[in-house]
């Protein structure tokens, strides 16, 4: 990019960027698990479908989850934008990279917070059947010789009576600890993800780190409780089960093109606001010509969000979910020309059509042979609860 400035941040900084996110008709925010560093991209120099033929310093965007078209949006059928302005933020220091406007904080004085009018929101459409659906799904991997895992998928709309501005989305997200958090704009669609789940991170020098995260249960109602529950997920052998799908496959789609790999032999437990999952982190260093894109390709899906076998898994998916995923359950992010980068999962998420004023809000379970279909339902309600909480708080103000 043609101009660069960077200083020490200032208090009143983050509010006005996430004010310009809403001034603009595309913008993308992208922001750390642990909150510290902030990601911001405005305004579009190119744009496509694909990254494939965009060459920006920094390209921000999504895939969809798979081939399936859906009508009426552009977003969820995957897009991608180099911005004219890029901003990142960490505790301290602000960096400003831009094509187009040389002066930082004249750019940034344009930007004021906006008086926004209350919200409310009404469910519209629900998936009634779903439960029978997944027990149809667990007959099934019961006989089946080869299918052993699907994460069956669920969607339900709301009704909002306004629109929502990213800025006011931002705020009330920083509740969601332990998550990154998403939020891509284009024209009047929106898609919002607070998700724990990286697909991968490509630094400088090739260092890639990815995880699986899979297996659930719900957080306790106090300490010991809440100790108690990871605890029995640690030991619960259907959840290791549909973990351990998931590092062996990451682990054999990482074989043939990186090096050093390190994987812990047993998963840790990561504890979000509504529920708590298998986690193990797991690094290596990337061969030499292969890029974030390539891994984030070569990665996705994985059957945290897929299922086992992968191929008989997603045409499980596309024949017997609903609706098209979209964006939900799909790689989004960011990379870099120096092939560095950062992807993640848009799980605990929603799309938003600022035109009819729908939200539609996503929610997905890893559904194995020894599961129970009324305990995933509850699962999938509690999956769904980041983004209802996120409309209920964005209506109450905080
Ligand atoms: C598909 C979702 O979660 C996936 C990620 C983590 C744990 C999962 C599970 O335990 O089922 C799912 O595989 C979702 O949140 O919509």
């Amino acid at each position: 990019m043609k101009y660069h400035f960077s200083r020490a941040l200032r208090d009143e900084d983050r509010t006005q960027l996430y004010s310009a996110l809403d001034y603009f008709d595309t913008t993308a925010y992208f922001a750390s698990a642990d909150g510290k560093k902030e990601l911001f991209g405005f305004d579009v120099l190119q744009q496509a479908m694909s990254p494939d033929n965009l060459t920006g310093d920094v390209v921000f965007g999504g895939c969809a989850f798979d081939d399936q078209l859906i009508i009426n949006t552009q977003l969820m059928n995957g897009t991608w934008f180099v911005p004219k302005i890029f901003v990142t933020v960490d505790d301290h220091f602000i960096k400003f990279e831009s094509n187009t406007h040389e002066n930082f904080e004249a750019w940034l004085t344009m930007f004021k917070q906006r008086e926004t009018a209350p919200l409310s929101s009404r469910d519209v459409t629900e998936e009634k059947d779903w439960l029978r659906r997944t027990q149809q799904l667990i007959d099934t991997l019961i006989t089946s010789d080869t299918l052993k895992k699907v994460v069956f998928g669920r969607q339900k709309q709301y009704q909002l009576s306004d629109v929502l501005d990213v800025s006011r989305l931002i705020t009330a997200l920083k509740i969601q600890k332990n998550t990154y958090r998403f939020i891509l704009k284009q024209h009047h669609e929106l898609f919002v993800s607070a998700t724990p789940e990286r697909l991968v991170k490509v630094m400088n020098g090739g260092q890639l780190e990815t995880a699986a995260v899979a297996g659930t249960i719900r957080r306790g109602t106090t300490v010991s409780e809440d100790i108690a529950l990871g605890q029995s997920l640690r030991n619960s052998a259907k959840n290791r089960q549909e973990h351990q799908y998931v590092v062996d496959n990451i682990l054999q789609k990482l074989q043939n093109v990186t090096t050093e790999l390190v994987v812990p032999e047993k998963p840790k437990v990561l504890s979000n606001r509504q529920v708590q999952h298998l986690y193990t982190p797991i690094n290596a260093r990337i061969n030499s010509p292969y890029g974030v894109v390539d891994i984030m390709r070569r990665l996705h899906p994985t059957p945290a969000l897929g299922g086992v076998p992968q191929e008989e898994a997603q045409q499980y998916i596309r024949q017997h979910e609903k609706n098209p995923r979209g964006l939900f359950a799909a790689p989004i992010g960011y990379y870099t020309a120096n092939n560095t980068g950062e992807f993640i999962i848009g799980i605990r998420s929603m799309y938003v059509n600022q035109k009819t004023h729908l939200a539609t809000l996503f929610a997905g379970a890893g559904i194995v042979a020894d599961s129970n279909a009324a305990q995933e339902l509850q699962e999938t309600n509690l999956k769904f609860e980041p983004m209802r909480q996120l409309l209920r708080d964005y209506a109450n103000g905080n």
